[in-house]
């Protein structure tokens, strides 16, 4: 039989983390090998998390590079962001594989991270190191490495929106506005004044506008594709709904193509892509098609009228905004199918 790699989660008390577990107890290659707490260190995982009696009977370990490399070959950082700048380079000392949920690693100049998330970035030389594994536009790159940057949820949904647009010359990349919505377990487990039930619950607003941190990360993808410095505007929304991402994007065409040239353009994009799937035409995804799947779901309406598409794209931000490209991302870095242990289907209703 053969020997499964073993995987630790660092913040495995968090929603990245325990969708990690999640999804990871099924996976053919890997198993969790150890569950990881900077606060509640020798308490059962299941103590916090009832939903794992029975399943998860391990104790939480602490946060130790070395017990972890005695433990384990692969390690998934799902911390909030500042943890992994100063982690990663004890981890990758120990020859261990790193995969990063946070956005610690995924801006390339320390200047503009510090600008977008206000706290103090990783080591140009660390940063140097890790590979930003947007599956679908960058996972050529990520096979055989060691260190992975995952993108951010908001980026995820609304770059395999665009990217294949852009790419072609189909769309104004200066005229693009990106309305996008989550629900709230993209805000993490920790309560706040901006996420507790009467707060949220009948309620729907708009937060960080021209501020978000997704935007540098979303800017630097479309430059790459349009050859060219991009700007954008993105709003971002809470929904009070548990999980799912929805971006909205507004184009300008470059000339007028119906909707059936788009859906042509990223079917064969797409092609041979197991986890982004085209609406036919006339058809807009919702959130509950892909709620705990890996799934990005994509639709357009051309306006002839306005001159611009609209492109709906959807995603769970746990899985696909998080841990299921994150596992997508170890099954490339380990030379698996990319689909290993993602198989499934959509919760629905
Ligand atoms: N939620 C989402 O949809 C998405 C989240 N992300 C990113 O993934 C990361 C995790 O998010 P999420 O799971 O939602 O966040 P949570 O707040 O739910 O969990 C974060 C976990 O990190 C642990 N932690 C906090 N400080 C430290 C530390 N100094 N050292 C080690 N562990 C620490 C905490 O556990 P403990 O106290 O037990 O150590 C906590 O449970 C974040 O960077 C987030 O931005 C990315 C995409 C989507
Ligand atoms: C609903 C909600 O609050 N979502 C979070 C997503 C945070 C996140 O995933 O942050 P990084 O990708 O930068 O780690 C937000 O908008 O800040």
């Amino acid at each position: 039989m053969e020997n499964k790699t073993r995987v630790a989660i660092v913040g495995s008390t968090g929603y990245g983390g325990v969708e990690l577990i999640r999804l990871l107890q099924a996976h053919p290659h890997a198993e969790v090998a150890s569950v990881i707490s900077s606060s509640s260190a020798g308490e059962p995982i299941a103590a916090g998390f009832p939903h794992l009696s029975g399943i998860r009977t391990e104790l939480l370990d602490d946060v130790d590079p070395a017990a972890i490399r005695a433990k384990a070959d692969v390690v998934f950082l799902a911390t909030p962001a500042g943890v992994a700048s100063k982690l990663v380079p004890r981890l990758l000392e120990q020859e261990l594989k790193v995969i990063d949920l946070s956005g610690d690693f995924r801006l390339p100049e320390p200047a503009v991270y510090e600008q977008w998330y206000g706290k103090p970035a990783a080591d140009p030389a660390d940063l140097e190191q890790a590979t930003f594994g947007l599956c679908e536009i960058y996972g050529d790159r990520v096979q055989g490495t060691s260190f992975i940057s995952n993108p951010g949820c908001y980026p995820t949904a609304t770059l395999l929106g665009l990217v294949p647009a852009i790419k072609a010359g189909w769309i104004d990349p200066d005229s693009i506005i990106v309305d996008a919505k989550s629900g709230v377990s993209g805000a993490g487990r920790g309560a706040s004044l901006g996420t507790h039930y009467s707060e949220l619950n009948e309620n729907f607003k708009a937060y960080k506008i021209n501020k978000h941190q997704h935007v540098p990360e979303i800017e630097m993808v479309l430059s790459d594709a349009a050859g060219r410095d991009v700007v954008t505007t993105f709003t971002t929304h809470l929904v009070p709904m548990t999980r799912g991402i929805m971006a909205t994007m507004y184009a300008k065409l470059t000339e007028h193509r119906p909707e059936a040239d788009f859906i042509q353009l990223y079917e064969e994009f797409y092609a041979g892509r197991p986890f982004v799937r085209i609406r036919p035409e006339g058809q807009w995804p919702a959130t509950k098609e892909v709620a705990g799947s890996n799934y990005c779901d994509i639709g357009f309406a051309v306006d002839r009228r306005t001159g611009r598409v609209t492109i709906v794209s959807v995603i769970d931000n746990l899985v696909k905004g998080a841990a299921g490209q994150a596992i997508q991302n170890l099954n490339l870095m380990m030379g698996w199918d990319e689909d290993a242990g993602l198989r499934f289907v959509p919760m629905y209703p």
